[in-house]
């Protein structure tokens, strides 16, 4: 159960009087998420009933969400199929219920596609360009709070918890990261926002069309070929393993590159970037599970899960971009 922060309807009946939607109907929490409090909003405004979505957010703090709210409303308003954040009555987009940061979003039709298929990669990789393309006139800047300082301050935190081979392994893919990182080819990576955690709970799809992105709070500005490599990582793997599969990998990248073509340096730099994905969560899940903090893993991800993709990578290169 993913309400950390329990709120009655007569709490959110008073709350959104400042919001332009009438008024608050039914409440309802949302199980899933293991990072915020979710609640379905249903509200009611001259005889129109609409649904929304009620965050209550745990972790982050007032001075960060307008990156991400405002990164949502910009590419909403380009068309990126994203939840659209409500602003109130003062033009702000995030408001304190229980002394904690809230926002009003809209909710997205449809349920995410946790068995995708070829047509669904390429949907995701269509979407994924066009959000690119809409993120380059975003004027607020925020790096990606889980890119390679982060993972140079986070791994000695959990060395002391695994054993050897697995350190050995960690230590060299930070060493090789940073390398990368530093070399010319990285430097010519486009650059932008990006949403960095698309994975296929984080997608909606109605059949075969899907309805839209969301769960932007790891988002922030990185490299493209970063935000790729981490839905290949998730959308086009045998979860079982963490082998690519060709078909949906060809689909995904195919769809991307025809919104978006893919530049030679990207091209040079798949390898590592696929890498680097799989660094990202094999990290973040490392240091979850060694060092939960109170009240918000619930059931911590497999941390396994992405040290095999990243051996996997390691041993067998990828199909290329194009
Ligand atoms: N805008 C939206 N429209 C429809 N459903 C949504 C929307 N936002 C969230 N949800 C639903 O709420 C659930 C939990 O949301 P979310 O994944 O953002 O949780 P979280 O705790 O913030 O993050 P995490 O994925 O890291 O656990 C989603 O699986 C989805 O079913
Ligand atoms: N997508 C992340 C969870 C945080 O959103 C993971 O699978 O580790």
């Amino acid at each position: 159960m993913a309400v950390f922060t329990p709120v009655s309807l007569e709490d959110v009946s008073q709350w959104i009087t400042q919001f332009p939607l009438g008024k608050a109907l039914e409440l309802k929490g949302i199980s899933s998420g293991i990072e915020n409090s979710n609640f379905f909003l249903t509200t009611e405004r001259d005889g129109q009933v609409q649904q929304y979505v009620l965050t209550i957010f745990e972790n982050l703090s007032f001075e960060q969400l307008p990156f991400y709210l405002n990164l949502m409303r910009h590419l909403a308003e380009r068309g990126v199929l994203v939840p659209a954040p409500i602003a109130n009555d003062q033009g702000e987009l995030v408001s304190a219920l229980h002394g904690k940061p809230a926002a009003i979003v809209t909710k997205l039709e449809g349920s995410s596609q946790m068995a995708p298929l070829p047509v669904h990669c390429a949907a995701v990789g269509a979407m994924l360009a066009n959000m690119h393309l809409a993120g380059r006139d975003f004027p607020l800047r925020q790096p990606n709070l889980r890119g390679l300082a982060w993972w140079h301050e986070t791994t000695p935190l959990v060395l002391p918890y695994i054993p050897e081979d697995k350190a050995h392994l960690l230590k060299a893919e930070v060493h090789y990261q940073e390398t990368f990182a530093a070399c010319q080819t990285y430097q010519q990576l486009q650059v932008g926002p990006v949403h960095a955690d698309l994975f296929r709970n984080n997608v909606m799809f109605d059949g075969e069309r899907l309805t839209g992105f969301f769960d932007f709070y790891f988002a922030g500005c990185d490299t493209w070929l970063f935000d790729v490599a981490v839905t290949v990582n998730d959308w086009c793997i045998d979860l079982g393993t963490g082998a690519l599969d060709h078909a949906r990998v060809r689909a995904l990248l195919d769809a991307y590159h025809a919104v978006r073509p893919f530049t030679e340096a990207e091209q040079h730099a798949w390898q590592a970037m696929l890498r680097a994905g799989a660094l990202r969560f094999w990290l973040s899940r490392l240091y979850d599970f060694y060092r939960p903090r109170e009240a918000e893993m619930l059931t911590p991800h497999d941390p396994g899960h992405f040290e095999r993709i990243l051996r996997q990578r390691i041993a067998t290169p990828a199909p290329g971009l194009f």
